[in-house]
């Protein structure tokens, strides 16, 4: 049979690709898998390995390269564009955290009304956590970041969103714990920081000692004191200094170069969705590479729509929104979740399928994401009768860390789940070891090593800790642990059937009877199901076997034989009930 033709763009996502070869994107989803690529529906695959993948299928269908157009899908997923020769110089995306009650707010808030026009200030109506504002011209992307799990959320999902973090750092305060946390975020995140310390108008304010604790407690050293990094002195209330806090934020980001395509198609994240009366759901987003723009098709998760209204971030209408832009959207037909990709596809047919094809998936645990309060409860009820390994990860660096752990969440399914209960970045230390004897962990360690002083205590504690350098590998390994996990299945095999036709002796326990096997064999220790007409009326074993009043091993089809059945149950059997024969195994089960 002659092979199919498909043309298909130099990158595709998981979904187009299997729409295009009209398969389930759940088997094209596990197939990447198989090849240790966990990529969900939304995610673009080049050709290359869209051919691997679909000759690897066994299908009928050969690809070709299609010249990549204007209207064609997006070219290169986020960290492919941002390096191709389109690409142009974004704004920098920056986080503002600190202690509760340091300032945060009020400094956002005195950014903000310096920069934007009061006017419509005033008229913003609703909270969105990302804002814009310029200095010399250039825009500046600032994110408010709520609480730390929403933050977390959006790291999970992969994006290297923050390009700097401002630590906010109260004068007369200090560093607190939630300081700490921030500058761990910041680091693990690979951002860049900067310290804003604030208040200094306070009569109390000690900059010296804020420095003084960021220097020797955290290795911050601000840059009049010989170190790199970069600490202002400002104050919300009197707006001391705020122009050159935005000033050095420029600075630090410029030795970034961050670049992204300012033309294609738009993707990025959803950073908050509501619904509004009147309005539908509302949907905030911030665009990492390409133009957005009213009338294309979205697809974000499970939800999809066309863009219907797009506006910034104080509701001002925007007619495109290019790079690192904050944008307002209405038109999804649901609400899509905190930290879903979104993607812009040809047609709402497309958008539509990649939505239905993604739930199915999500139907058997492939796709993890934030969740609402029904599917938590479903998660709950199903965690209780499933079966937990519990694991602690350890990775190299944090990309490899959130891709370990988001492929991890991938094995799950309805009866066996994986829980990462602890992670970090660096070697196998102590702490792990007793964190995962308390938890009956295994560790898992990605790129890492595992001092001698270390290994030993492992063994002393019983803790298994396996490195791996390959990440199939590893999720191999856990594979076959979960598949111990499973419940065998069992497993039937028919072996033949025969005809009676004759009873010699029945008690209790035992049946003596004669027939003819009509396909198939016999075999001492097969079981036997009894059918009379279309009912089966018992089970049994058959004990022995003769031929020609032979014991025999086997018998075929064609020979007559004799055969002596064990019952566990009180059985009658009569001339021409149908004796079927098979084996029934517990089978190891595979994920
Ligand atoms: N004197 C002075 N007070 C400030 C300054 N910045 C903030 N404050 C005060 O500090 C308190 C806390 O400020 P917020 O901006 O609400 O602090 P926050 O960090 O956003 O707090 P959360 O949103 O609860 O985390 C408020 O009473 C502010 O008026 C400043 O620069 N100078």
């Amino acid at each position: 049979m002659a092979e199919k033709t498909l043309v298909i763009p130099t990158m595709i996502t998981v979904g187009e690709l299997a729409d295009a070869l009209r398969i389930p994107a759940t088997n094209l989803v596990g197939e990447l898998f198989k090849n240790g690529i966990a990529a969900t529906i939304n995610q673009r695959i080049d050709f290359e390995t869209a051919q691997i993948i679909v000759g690897e299928l066994g299908l009928d269908v050969q690809l070709e390269q299609q010249e990549a157009t204007q209207e064609a899908v997006p070219r290169g997923g986020s960290a492919e564009r941002s390096k191709s020769a389109k690409a142009s110089y974004r704004p920098p995306i920056v986080a503002v955290m600190g202690h509760v009650d340091h300032g945060k707010t009020s400094l956002l808030d005195a950014i903000l009304d310096t920069k934007v026009a009061t006017a419509e200030a005033g008229g913003i109506t609703q909270h969105i956590s990302a804002y814009q504002t310029t200095y010399n011209n250039r825009s500046i992307t600032l994110l408010d970041t709520p609480g730390h799990e929403a933050f977390s959320a959006l790291r999970q999902h992969g994006a290297a969103l923050t390009d700097v973090v401002i630590i906010v750092v109260a004068a007369d305060d200090g560093v607190k714990p939630q300081t700490v946390e921030a500058i761990k975020f910041a680091q693990a995140a690979n951002a860049k920081i900067v310290v804003a310390i604030t208040k200094i108008d306070k009569p109390t304010a000690d900059t010296n000692r804020v420095k003084a604790q960021l220097a020797s407690e955290h290795h911050l050293n601000p840059e009049e004191w010989g170190g790199d990094t970069v600490m202002v002195e400002v104050s919300a209330k009197t707006r001391q200094n705020l122009d050159k806090l935005l000033e050095m934020v420029l600075l630090v980001a410029d030795l970034e170069e961050l670049k992204a395509e300012a033309e294609g198609n738009a993707e990025g994240l959803v950073i908050e969705s509501h619904m509004e009366q009147g309005r539908g759901p509302v949907v905030s987003v911030l665009v990492e590479q390409g133009v957005l723009k009213t009338g294309q098709y979205l697809i974000a998760g499970r939800a999809y729509g066309k863009v219907r209204t797009l506006s910034d971030y104080a509701g001002r209408p925007l007619s495109v929104a290019g790079p690192s832009t904050p944008a307002t959207l209405t038109g999804f037909k649901s609400i899509p979740k905190f930290g879903d990709r979104f993607s812009v596809v040809a047609s709402e047919k497309i958008a539509r399928q990649q939505a239905a094809a993604l739930i199915a998936s999500e139907g058997r645990g492939a796709v993890s994401g934030t969740v609402t309060g029904s599917e938590l409860l479903h998660i709950i009820s199903k965690k209780r009768s499933s079966k937990t390994l519990n694991v602690i990860v350890k990775a190299d660096v944090q990309g490899s860390l959130t891709s370990v752990s988001d492929s991890l969440r991938l094995l799950d399914n309805e009866e066996v789940n994986v829980r990462v209960v602890g992670s970090g970045i660096g070697n196998v230390n102590e702490s792990d070891i007793s964190s995962a004897a308390a938890s009956q962990a295994i560790i898992y360690g990605f790129n890492v090593g595992l001092p001698t002083a270390v290994k030993s205590l492992a063994a002393r504690q019983r803790v298994s800790v396996r490195l791996y350098k390959v990440i199939y590998e590893l999720l191999d390994d856990v594979k076959t642990v979960l598949e111990e996990l499973l419940e065998p299945e069992i497993v039937e095999k028919d072996l033949g059937a025969l005809t009676v036709k004759g009873v010699f002796r029945m008690t209790k326990n035992e049946i003596i009877c004669g027939g003819e096997v009509t396909t198939g064999k016999i075999i001492p220790g097969a079981l036997v199901r009894v059918k009379r007409a279309k009912d089966v009326i018992g089970e049994a074993e058959v004990a022995s076997l003769q031929r020609e009043k032979q014991e025999a091993k086997e018998v075929f089809e064609g020979e007559m034989c004799g055969l002596s059945l064990k019952l566990t149950r009180r059985l009658v059997i009569q001339e021409g009930d149908k004796l079927e024969f098979f084996t029934r195994e517990l089978v190891k089960r595979q994920l």
